[in-house]
Parts: C-alpha cells; sequence; structure tokens
C-alpha cells in the first residue's frame, strides 16, 4: 500500500472512528479503534519524521528523517527551509542544493550561507543526503570518492549497489512526494537546482534530462565532464553494469551537447572568461581550487559542448572567479547571489 493510499485510508478512518455528535469524547470502541488506527499509522506510514528544527533568518530549518522504499528500505535524512512568508495561505518555490563528495544534508545547510536570501526572496531550500546511509556493501565506506557520500545522484545499474542506490529517483520523485505527503506550504510547479561539485555534476544533469522540470540550475565547481575524470570514471565503473559508456547518458557535457533546440533562460553575465548576456546555466568555478585544477571539474569541455550544440556563449556563463578554493568558503560568498537569480525563475 502507497503512502498516499494509507494517508486516504487514515483520514477514512479518522471520519469513520470519531464520534460526530460529540468530537471531544471518545467512546471506548473509538477509543479501540483509534489505537488501532495509530498502530497501522505507525507500521504503514513512512512519511517525514521531524528530528530538530532551528529559526534562522525569521524561518525555520528542519531537518528530517524517512524510510525510503527508493534506497532500499533505508533511513534517509533532509533538511528544509521554509522562509516566513510561508504559510497554509501562501505557498512558496523550492530549490534544492546537492552537494559534493564527503558531505551530508548539513554541510550546506550550516556553511553555505543561503538563509538570508532564501527568507528575502520567499523560497524554500531543500538540502537531500549525497548517498544511501548503512547499506552496508562490502566496500561502501573505503574511500571519500565511492559509496557513502558519493551517490552521484544516478541510479546504480550494477550488483550489489543498485538495491540502495538510487539517488537519481530519491532526489527528483521520492523527496519531492514526501514533501507534498507533509502537505508543506510548497508550491511544486516552481523548483530549480543548485549544487556543488558532485552535487554541482547532479544539478547540471537533473536539470538537463528534464525530468523535474527545474525552472533554472546553478552550480559551484561543479564535475562537468565525468566520463573524462577520474572521479566520474571511479563511480561510473562502480555503479553502472555498462560502465563508463552507460555514465555518458549523466553526463553534463554529453547532455549539454545533446540539447538543442532547448529553451534558455536568460540572465546578466560579468565575465572575462564567457562574456555573455544569456544564461541556461550559471557555473562558478575558484581558480584556486585544486580539484579544478587537477582536471576533475572540466568546465572548459561543457562550455565547449554547449556552444557546438547551438546554445552559444549567450547560454553558458561560465566565471572564474579570481583565487577561491573548492570549499564552502567560496560557495558561501556566491550563495546569496545564485539565490537571487533563481528567484528571477521561480516567481
Ligand atoms: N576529503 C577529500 C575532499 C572532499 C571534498 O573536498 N569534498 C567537498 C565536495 S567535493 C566538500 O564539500 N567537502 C565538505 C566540506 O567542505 O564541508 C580529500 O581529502 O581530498
Amino acid at each position: 500500500m502507497g503512502k498516499k493510499e494509507v494517508a486516504v485510508l487514515g483520514d477514512d478512518l479518522r471520519l469513520l472512528l470519531l464520534p460526530r455528535r460529540h468530537p471531544g469524547h471518545l467512546s471506548s470502541i473509538a477509543h479501540f479503534h483509534l489505537t488501532v488506527f495509530n498502530v497501522l499509522r505507525s507500521t504503514i506510514s513512512m512519511g517525514l519524521e521531524k528530528q530538530s528544527s532551528n529559526k534562522v533568518f525569521g524561518g525555520e530549518v528542519t531537518k528530517y528523517s524517512f524510510k525510503s522504499s527508493v534506497l532500499g528500505d533505508l533511513s534517509a535524512n533532509l533538511n528544509l527551509y521554509l522562509p516566513p512568508s510561508a504559510s497554509s495561505s501562501k505557498k512558496v518555490p523550492i530549490l534544492y542544493f546537492l552537494a559534493g563528495l564527503t558531505c551530508t544534508e548539513d554541510n550546506a545547510a550550516q556553511k553555505g550561507g543561503m538563509f538570508e536570501a532564501a527568507s528575502q526572496e520567499g523560497i524554500a531550500l531543500c538540502f537531500p543526503d549525497t548517498s544511501p546511509r548503512g547499506a552496508k556493501i562490502e566496500g561502501e565506506d573505503e574511500s571519500y570518492d565511492f559509496g557513502s557520500g558519493a551517490g552521484f545522484y544516478i541510479n546504480a545499474t550494477k550488483d550489489p549497489w543498485s538495491k540502495h542506490y538510487k539517488m537519481y529517483d530519491h532526489i527528483v520523485k521520492e523527496i519531492p512526494e514526501q514533501l507534498k505527503a507533509a502537505d508543506l506550504p510548497i508550491d511544486f510547479s516552481k523548483s530549480s537546482v543548485f549544487g556543488h561539485s558532485m552535487g554541482g555534476h547532479g544539478a547540471l544533469t537533473l536539470y538537463l534530462k528534464g525530468e523535474a522540470s527545474f525552472k533554472s540550475c546553478s552550480a559551484f565547481s561543479p564535475i562537468c565532464h565525468p566520463t573524462a575524470c577520474p572521479w566520474g570514471e571511479k563511480a561510473f565503473k562502480g555503479y553502472l553494469a555498462g560502465g563508463v559508456e552507460e555514465g555518458k547518458q549523466h553526463d553534463a557535457t554529453e547532455l549539454v551537447a545533446a540539447a538543442k533546440g532547448k529553451k534558455l533562460n536568460i540572465l546578466l553575465c560579468q565575465a572575462d572568461f564567457c562574456p555573455c548576456g544569456i544564461l541556461l546555466y550559471r557555473i562558478d568555478s575558484g581558480l584556486g581550487d585544486n580539484f579544478y585544477q587537477q582536471k576533475q571539474l572540466l568546465p572548459e569541455d561543457f562550455q565547449e559542448a554547449a556552444r557546438k550544440s547551438g546554445h552559444g556563449e549567450d547560454e553558458v556563463n561560465i566565471r572564474l572567479q579570481d583565487g577561491y578554493d573548492h570549499s564552502y568558503f567560496f560557495i558561501s560568498t556566491y550563495a546569496p547571489e545564485h539565490i537571487r537569480w533563481h528567484a528571477k525563475f521561480l516567481k
């Protein structure tokens, strides 16, 4: 039985069981039935469970956990920020932030410097985790760039990873369904995505695949060409039955090369690297970024593929930010600007 069906059954049960004439006084039969209802609810329902909540910039960031059927019935966490303007009579747009290698749902929430802009713009922020946790697969916790903390936002097709490592479905389908079922004041028809490093790869690929209908996409130091860099090659060989070849369908450079004729969003660009005015993607990459220097990120490949597929300089804005590194110091410097840029497409 799906969660929605349980919720509907739950509502019906409540209507059936609560005595209509004296709603405040339950008969013993109704008490018994209500107990049955609660037991059923706790065992069948897999909804969001609130773990903690903190007020920030007038809004509230809440950590939720839930049993993820997509991730093979493991417990999953996320942080959700609701701005002060969100209420039952005013639903707000939602912006998903996908974090990088080694991160959890907490890194960007705690160090990203994102709440003031989200509060002012009236946008909800969702911070998912970066992989399943505790799948007990051999090798899961051996390296920082594969397994735990390194789900790469794809659905694994190779055993034993395919039973749990379904981060694409987790982000694109399961999390929105969970948030919808929790009846939060969010307008899911207005959603966008941004991310960092592995999460920048996630943001670009989820946006380009189109299934989630994100309005806009931005990224901080994304892995732009994973089939051509050590991080991506390791991930695709490990998670995908078809290895790096299969990985092409999860590669932003490949996807943008095939994205001819896609409608573009426009934003002012200040760039010496890419002098353009129309933006589909906004990519910030720190010049002092060791991973950029090690050719793990390859934003130039992405830009070249975008140009070749007809999007041109005016559609893909790649700004090289002098002296920043790969850390959250860099992200927190530019995150407010990214959120304000997304706000234009979300309102
Ligand atoms: N632990 C890795 C680095 C991993 C890393 O830099 N991860 C980035 C994302 S790719 C990150 O955001 N780390 C967590 C943090 O800075 O809070 C190493 O030793 O090389």
